[in-house]
């Protein structure tokens, strides 16, 4: 087997870097590309002739080959047409005489060279073994440990964030709402569940469809975060790429874009529908109106984009804002067969509390007590046939039941909802109104205006819009304040874009006060330049002053003063504003300042908020609800805001009825949702796992070794960081590695807090890579070493044999999940028996040494390597049927699942089941082909 370059169609080869990719065939040569296809999982790739990282297979006379119909042949004759060989022989199961062209050689062929290698003295030093086996143990470590994904995220480790990401990200293709109270950490969920979906190979193309004002945040947080690029597509770049052919979608993995962008462009939307994706994420949700006959757009898109998905996240701290039908409407995006319809639905969420109540036994209190009544509780929803059988001792049993009750007859699986007061640390709230007093202006017009947006902003009266700031007295307490808060950043929020720029007009004529202004009018890039210029400690603006839409979803945390200009509508809104200061990372208590007209409108509005909701101080969950509840009586005290009687009756019935929905949701939803949500009780071992992979200096020791052995310098620096450089004496590059060198740290603490180190972690892509460049290489695939141990003779023998079980399925399959390479290794003395010794510092043996070692040994080599090839086929047999049944016990839940709602609606679809059938056939075959095989040898030969 010899390696050119000398390409011809029909020519079979491996690549070096991407050993999964199996047996490939040239299907196209020219002077600049080589293409070549790797059936085995339906891929091709191009390479630039010269530099094409392949090796080329061909065989010997003697060898078997295997055919692509799967009969093998002793090759007996090779003949060479224009670059293709033709193999000659007998089939060994039959004895006919037969030609095999290359191109059908089988493509699932493992290149098993070692023995070769070592027979021939092509050794290296002990050292490349260690190395190699070590790289291949983490790897698989890695690959099955459950802090893949989650160790490489720069993120602070907070639990109600890792439940979430923990339980949808290990899903296949999941389809949930993340609906956590603003500013918990939607975003960083969304990131891990990306990260782990990419990691573990159940996605590999993703799209986000963010608010436009969104698409720059969320770019630098995926970067940030999790490490990954995302492009964004906008109409510019599409039209640049239009002159290509294809779909522009199909160019990028990771494409993020704006839903105004899709909803805009009807050639762009066909296009983006046409690309495969494994997962769609979408932000702020709530935009996604929908009633009945009346879908908005945006709701018509995400729609049709969720049908041709596999996965979908959607986001929102404020599902109901739009009204609850919209939620359902929603919920129906994510899983049509489970939610088909709104009465049901609705009959269904006046049966949580119940549902809770019969949970509630189940749960993982210390003492469990599941007794007939609540037995009796649990079979009214879950029938009795569910758990006649089932063993409620069992946690893990108690844990299933509960999914599927909630599955069943809760929202389930599909929503998560954390709440502040599930999750601790928060800085207080606290209001500060500011009583002035209407000006005459605005009282004229008042008086028989009835529309509510005009009474609660009169600037936006027609006949004010443009003098409003000369007579308003709000500009002038707003000045006086910024003053008084000197050095201190405050957050202005305004309903309308027009209120924001003539306030910030009035502050640059009457102040020199520094200001920026923020709204949805602006472009990305000016939003983006405007909102650094409010983050920027020294030289930056003290005030940011924004819109309602403008300001959706933006981390303004390292401000505490928010100034409420005017007040929105609705709760929902009211709680978007204050999130954009209290979210994770506030330090201090969050100040909101709101100043008002007395005996107002605006008085009633914050009497409203503050009395009957506490919205200022607390969030407030039943908001929209108890809007729903009280909206006429309380459009009616804005336009009558003298009447206090009725305005004493409005805070009266809005307490009442907060206070009755509160403990009704505490009881019902809400409950069900902190079961889902919190993963109290459950998280502390992914936890622990977690910090004890950060506190370990295995990676960082690894990675020494490892970067020593090919050639990296790691030299150390200040604050627990290195910098990383090229050598001279590095064997081949370091995808990853910039020419002037990086700088990069093990610790987590040090990664959140120096944002232009490189945090290093088991997930980063370039520790993964320095493991590839050692695994996809030769080096150490056959190595001799000298072991001292004078309790033995001299000359006596070890063969230290490292197999890997692999198989090759097609990708979308996920073989990883169930089976990534799994290193088997097998130490055989002289006689290859099996024993258990572990070599450490071996010396090297020089070639003439070793030529002759091997020589008065081959034939002991030869029996050693097959008696160690029998051990680890019996190993590889038990390991087989273990990935087996694990492969089959997830699918087949799944599948029972699938069946089970299908018995209680009808619209589950055949073609679902028949998807999961289908995969548990493909997976159980490919799972059934697994080969093990010689992965690197090392002869260990005692000597005094
Ligand atoms: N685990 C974490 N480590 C470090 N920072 C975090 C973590 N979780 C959240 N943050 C920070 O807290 C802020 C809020 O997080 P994020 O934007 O994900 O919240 P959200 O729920 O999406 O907010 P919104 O409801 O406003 O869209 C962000 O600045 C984010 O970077």
């Amino acid at each position: 087997m010899i390696q050119t370059h000398n390409f011809a169609l029909g020519q079979r080869w491996l690549s070096n870097t991407e050993s999964e990719l199996g047996l490939g065939t040239i299907i196209a040569v020219n002077n600049r590309t080589v293409e070549i296809l790797f059936p085995a999982i339906g891929e091709t790739r191009t390479y630039a002739p010269a530099s094409a990282p392949l090796t080329r297979i061909t065989f010997e006379i003697g060898d078997k080959v295997t055919s692509h119909e799967n009969w093998q042949l002793t090759v007996e004759k090779i003949t060479d047409s224009a670059g293709m060989l033709t193999y000659h022989g007998k089939r060994i199961d039959n004895g006919q005489l037969i030609d095999l062209k290359e191109t059908f050689v089988d493509h699932h062929f493992q290149l098993n060279q070692p023995q070769k290698r070592l027979l021939a003295g092509q050794v290296d030093e002990p050292k490349w073994f260690d190395i190699r086996e070590k790289c291949i143990r983490h790897q698989f470590q890695h690959a099955t440990s459950d802090v893949l994904g989650f160790v490489g995220a720069r993120v602070d480790i907070i639990p109600h964030q890792l439940h979430i990401a923990s339980e949808v990200g290990r899903r296949h293709a999941p389809r949930v709402l993340l609906a956590d109270e603003v500013g918990l950490g939607k975003t960083i969920e969304a990131a891990l569940i990306i990260h782990q979906q990419l990691l573990t190979g159940r996605a590999q193309r993703v799209l986000i469809v963010v608010p436009n004002s969104l698409v720059h945040q969320w770019l630098v947080e995926m970067l940030r975060r999790v490490n990954l690029a995302f492009s964004i597509f906008d109409e510019e770049r599409c039209q640049a790429m239009a002159e290509e052919a294809g779909n522009p979608f199909e160019a990028e993995q990771l494409v993020l874009c704006s839903l105004d962008f899709l909803t805009h462009n009807s050639r762009y939307f066909q296009q983006v529908c046409e690309a495969p994706w494994d997962l769609m994420v979408v932000d702020e949700a709530h935009h996604l109106v929908w009633s009945e006959g009346q879908p908005s757009q945006e709701y018509e898109v995400i729609e049709q984009l969720a049908k041709v998905t596999k996965g979908v996240l959607l986001l929102t701290a404020t599902p109901d804002q739009l009204g609850h039908e919209s939620h359902f409407a929603r919920l129906r995006i994510l899983d049509p067969a489970r939610f088909h319809s709104y009465p049901e639905f609705i009959h269904e969420e006046q049966q949580y509390s119940n549902l809770a109540n019969a949970i509630e036994p189940l749960l993982n209190h210390e003492k469990v007590d599941v007794d007939e009544k609540a037995i009796e509780a649990i079979q009214a929803f879950a029938g009795e046939d569910l758990i006649s059988d089932m063993d409620l001792a069992s946690e893990q049993n108690r844990n299933k039941l509960i999914h599927q009750l909630l599955d069943r007859h809760g929202t389930g699986r599909v929503l998560f909802r954390n709440s502040r007061s599930g999750v601790s640390g928060f800085p207080a709230r606290e209001l500060l109104s500011y009583p002035l007093q209407m000006p005459e202006e605005y009282e004229e017009f008042l008086e028989t205006e009835l529309e509510p947006s005009r009474l609660l902003s009169p600037e936006r009266i027609p006949e004010m819009v443009d003098i409003w700031t000369d007579i308003d007295p709000r500009v002038d307490w707003f000045i006086d304040h910024l003053q008084q808060l000197r050095g201190e950043k405050v957050l202005t929020i305004c309903a309308k874009a027009s209120t924001a720029l003539m306030l910030s007009e009035a502050l640059r004529r009457k102040s020199g006060i520094r200001a920026g202004v923020f709204h949805e009018g602006l472009s990305i890039v000016e939003r983006d330049r405007i909102a650094n210029y409010f983050a920027q400690s020294e030289e930056g603006a003290q005030v940011l002053i924004c819109s309602e839409i403008g300001s959706e979803g933006r981390n303004f945390q390292f401000a505490h003063h928010l100034v409420l200009f005017d007040l929105p509508q609705v709760p929902d809104l009211l709680e978007q504003r204050i999130g954009r200061l209290d979210r994770i990372g506030q330090k201090h208590d969050v100040k909101i300042h709101a100043p008002f007209f007395v005996n107002s409108a605006q008085h009633v509005m914050l009497d409203w908020y503050h009395d009957g909701l506490n919205a200022f101080e607390l969030t407030c969950p039943a908001g929209t609800s108890v809007y729903e509840e009280v909206e006429e009586m309380l459009l009616n005290s804005i336009q009558n805001p003298h009447d206090e009687i009725a305005k004493r009756k409005l805070i009266d019935d809005t307490q009442a009825i907060y206070a009755q929905l509160k403990s009704k949701l505490e009881q019902g939803r809400d409950k069900l949702l902190e079961i889902n949500s919190s993963g109290k009780g459950k998280i502390h071992q992914l936890i622990e796992n977690i910090d004890n992979s950060d506190n370990s200096p295995k990676l960082e020791r690894f990675m020494t070794q490892l970067f020593d052995t090919i050639g990296v310098l790691q030299e150390e620096k200040d604050d627990n960081c290195y910098l990383l450089k090229q050598t001279e004496s590095m064997h081949t590059q370091l995808p990853g590695l910039e020419e002037e060198g990086m700088t990069i740290t093990y610790e987590r603490q040090t990664a959140t807090q120096l944002e232009h180190v490189h945090f290093f972690s088991w997930d980063h892509p370039m520790v993964q890579h320095a493991m590839d460049t050692v695994t996809t290489d030769v080096h150490g695939k056959s190595v001799i070493g000298m072991n001292r141990d004078k309790s033995l003779p001299p000359g006596y023998f070890w063969l230290e044999c490292l197999f890997v079980l692999s198989t090759k399925a097609e990708k979308h399959l996920q073989i990883n999940r169930y089976m990534p390479a799994t290193p088997i290794k097998v130490t055989v003395d002289p006689k290859g028996q099996q024993v258990d010794k572990v070599f450490n510092m071996l010396d090297a043996v020089n070639p003439k040494m070793s030529s002759q070692l091997i020589s008065a040994l081959q034939s002991k080599i030869e029996s050693g390597i097959e008696q160690a090839s029998d051990i680890a086929a019996k190993l590889a047999n038990q390991i087989k049927t273990q990935c087996i049944e694990a492969m089959q016990s997830n699918l087949q839940d799944e599948l029972s699942r699938l069946h089970e709602l299908s018995l209680v609606n009808k619209s589950i679809r055949q073609e679902e089941l028949d998807f999961i059938r289908n995969q548990l056939e493909a997976l159980g075959n490919a799972l059934a082909r697994a080969e093990v095989h010689l992965e690197a040898v090392r002869l260990v030969v005692n000597n005094h």
